[in-house]
């Protein structure tokens, strides 16, 4: 059912660099749409938005806001949802405290973020922020499977203008470090539901002395659902960690950590810790009880850490004997000092992976000197990929960009499959004995014998997704004949379970000839051969690979993962149009107020608003919507063909030159287009002004670069300073009107 009074689509508000760019792109959104009787709603997901919702009752009446969040999970499993959705912070602690203290400089009285929560009190606002951290957002839109490539323009692009590569040697000592043992992937277990195992299970921690803690109860497990469980020995983590400290000192590279403490927002930034503690050990050895009262946590970084420690002489001075006689590190920010271990939220695998490999194995170190590095993945579940990468491109040589294919990705996400670390079935064991998965029916799924500090996970796959998801698979395979690959390693306990579904629903299509099953290592492998010869591939995987290779292609192939295509078709019949593959860019933001230069590329929102107008057509048969919607993507090729995207550097055409063009594009093929002569006669003496003010136009938005902006808040911005800031050429503001 179509609820009338909802707009007809909605464009999500969000945070940093896409929120920027939306104050700039939406009113030009709006103002076309509106031509064609379109409306183009807003729903809040930022960080911001979330913490304000979540505490109505320390705020004023007219400071309260809706839950947006909660309503848009509520229009995503209507079938008439048609959501353009960006990349919103998925907050890590520091994040989430630094939110709060801005919005409480503004005027917001909002409970502090209760570090060591001890009241009932403390531990009730612990929880509801803590909701609010991590992946908190994708995971409840996310009511669909992912469909995830380049459109047609941006590759063919990308292969005329190649972006720079480095150059990888033979000799290159990048490498991948893995846990051998006692990770994740040694332990996982698991087990598809039966009918008579359905209903609502109990996650429990039974001490040595035979007393149990429910964990988690009322855990609904539905028939066909595949649920798993693993944990990850912290003592095996911590001999590993130790190693490979010292086998990166006794290679002469850079000690890198890649983890998704984001997304994995319970078990990552508790392995991030253990990497601080292993780094620091010395210094924790000796200085445990000071750093105990100094309130400092492992898990929330480096930077924390010194934050908190950096009046006391003695243990800064240990610190700086230890860093000389350490590996060198690699930096997030040489200049600024900003090392790996800082913060948890800022090296994020899938990002950070990619941008090593892209870089021809280089990362930088504290004197921002370039250089070979081992990359600390400790669980092994994925990180096979990114091994065999560097093997290929070691042997192989830099992708050629010119001529390489491109993996796509249909990716299984609809109802929070695999959402590792990310869901409240994740625990660090707070004792040794065991921790085990209770059935309705009294039956024990998993048990693990865990020693106090293990981190224990649990996570599940829904049947109707699994479907979907192959019929999505089958779909893409149909539509374009790429070969296709199910990355599911044979010999892993989940993805056995998943195989066991794929297989028959294969033969069932009579397709089962058309597809591959192979391990994330060979898979890799296949495909950087496929695509080095220069045709594509379909990768089909489990969520967190979805979310990986999602960057990892893209950025070799495309140079960014922001032009990607990602379309979430809903499994109630619902549109999701995500915009691009990347996250929210916080580089940029911190660009455009030192110097008032964005260059964040919105090619991710063209692409999606284009998908989002033509799925409008299809879905309400609005024929407006598809002039709209043609017209849109024939913008997208202009920007591509005239080499309209942002620049990177200041003085040079922006993310609001970008729009401008995008504007005049559009404006352009809504006036020669002969479906709609209404909507042609309308844009007419839109597109005429829009080209005969050019000269007009660029210079007043050149004009603006080169200082400082302000936009009043980092978190929470003021709408009237950011409008000034992303808006400041009246002359186009007159236009669009
Ligand atoms: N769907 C979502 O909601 C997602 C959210 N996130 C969140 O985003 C935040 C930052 O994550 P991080 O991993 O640093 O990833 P980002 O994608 O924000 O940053 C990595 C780099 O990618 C490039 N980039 C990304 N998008 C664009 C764009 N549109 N235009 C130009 N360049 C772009 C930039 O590189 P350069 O400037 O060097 O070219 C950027 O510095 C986190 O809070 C994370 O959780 C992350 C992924 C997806
Ligand atoms: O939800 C998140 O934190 C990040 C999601 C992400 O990186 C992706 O979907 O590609
Ligand atoms: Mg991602």
């Amino acid at each position: 059912m179509v609820d009338t009074n909802s707009p007809d689509i909605i464009y999500t508000k969000v945070d940093e660099a896409p929120e920027l760019a939306s104050a700039s792109l939406l009113p030009i959104i709006q103002r076309f749409a509106a031509s064609a009787d379109i409306t183009v709603g807003t729903k809040d997901i930022s960080l911001a938005g979330r913490i304000l919702a979540t505490f109505p009752e320390n705020l004023t009446e007219d400071q309260r806001i809706s839950d947006d969040l909660a309503e848009l999970g509520n229009l995503v499993k209507t079938p008439g949802a048609n959501v353009i959705k960006l990349p919103n912070i998925s907050a890590s602690v520091p994040q989430l405290v630094a939110a709060i203290e801005e919005l409480q400089s503004q005027g917001y009285a909002l409970p502090d973020y209760p570090e060591d929560p001890a009241t009932d009190a403390e531990k009730t606002i612990r929880a509801r922020y803590d909701s609010i951290k991590g992946s908190a957002v994708n995971p409840v839109l996310r009511e669909g499977n992912s469909d995830r490539r380049s459109a047609r323009a941006v590759k063919n692009y990308a292969q005329k203008n190649p972006h720079s590569m480095g150059k990888w040697e033979s000799t290159s000592k990048t490498k991948v470090s893995s846990m051998s043992d006692g990770d994740f992937y040694a332990n996982e277990v698991s087990a598809t539901i039966t009918d008579a195992q359905a209903g609502n299970a109990k996650i429990e921690f039974v001490a040595k002395d035979g007393s149990i803690t429910v964990l988690k109860d009322g855990w609904a497990l539905e028939p066909g659902t595949i649920a798993d469980a693993t944990f990850m020995s912290v003592k095996a983590l911590d001999a590993f960690l130790s190693d490979a400290i010292q086998d990166t000192k006794s290679d002469g590279t850079m000690f890198s950590l890649h983890l998704k403490a984001t997304m994995m927002k319970v078990s990552d930034p508790i392995i991030f810790g253990h990497a601080v503690k292993a780094w620091l050990a010395p210094v924790f050895e000796k200085f445990g009880a000071e750093l105990d009262a100094a309130g400092v946590n492992p898990n929330s970084g480096m930077g924390d850490l010194l934050e908190r420690v950096r009046d006391n002489a003695a243990i800064m001075a240990e610190i700086d004997a230890l860093t000389a006689v350490r590996p060198a590190m690699y930096m997030v920010d040489s200049d600024k000092g900003i090392t790996n271990l800082h913060v948890p939220s800022d090296v994020i695998i899938d990002a950070s992976m990619p941008a090593v490999i892209r870089a021809g194995g280089k990362g930088w170190d504290a004197a921002g000197k370039k250089g070979d590095t081992n990359c600390v993945i400790p669980d092994r579940c994925y990180a096979t990929v990114y091994d065999e990468a560097i093997n290929f491109f070691k042997a192989n040589g830099a992708l050629d960009v010119a001529t390489a294919g491109s993996v796509a990705n249909v990716g299984l996400m609809a109802q929070k499959a695999e959402e590792y670390g990310s869901h409240p079935t994740t625990f660090e064991a707070a004792a040794d004995g065991v921790i085990r998965i209770v059935l309705a029916n009294g039956e024990t799924l998993h048990s693990h014998n865990v020693n106090a500090g293990d981190i224990w996970r649990a996570c599940t796959a829904k049947k109707a997704p699994i479907e979907n998801w192959i019929e999505l698979a089958l779909d893409r395979q149909r539509l374009t004949g790429s070969e296709s690959i199910f990355w599911l390693d044979a010999n892993r306990a989940h993805d056995a379970e998943l195989i066991k579904y794929v297989k028959p629903a294969l033969q069932a299509a009579g397709a089962a000839d058309k597809f591959q099953i192979m391990a994330p290592r060979e898979a890799t492998a296949q495909s950087l051969k496929t695509i080095t010869a220069g045709k594509d591939s379909i990768a089909i995987t489990g969520n967190v690979l979805r979310d990986y290779l999602t960057d990892l292609f893209p950025i070799l192939e495309l140079g960014t993962s922001a032009k990607m295509l990602s379309i979430v078709k809903l499994m109630n019949g619902g549109g999701l149009f995500e915009t691009g593959a990347g996250g929210s860019a916080p580089k940029h933001v911190q660009q455009l107020m030192e110097e008032n230069h964005l260059r964040w590329d919105s090619m991710g929102e063209f692409c999606a608003l284009g998908e989002s107008l033509n799925f409008l057509a299809e879905a309400r048969k609005n024929a407006r919507a598809r002039v709209l919607g043609q017209a849109a993507e024939a913008a997208t090729q202009g920007i591509l063909d005239n080499n309209r995207s942002p620049s990177r550097k200041v003085g040079e055409p922006d993310n609001r030159d970008s729009h401008y063009w995008f504007a005049r594009y559009w404006a352009e093929a809504l006036a020669t287009q002969t479906e709609d002569t209404g909507l042609a006669q309308e844009f007419a003496p839109v597109a005429k002004a829009l080209a005969e003010n050019e000269a007009k136009i660029t210079s007043e938005l050149a004009a603006v670069q080169g200082h400082p902006a302000d936009t009043g808040g980092y978190y929470n911005a003021d709408a009237a300073k950011l409008a000034a800031v992303m808006r400041p050429s009246s002359t186009l503001n007159d236009i669009i009107g």
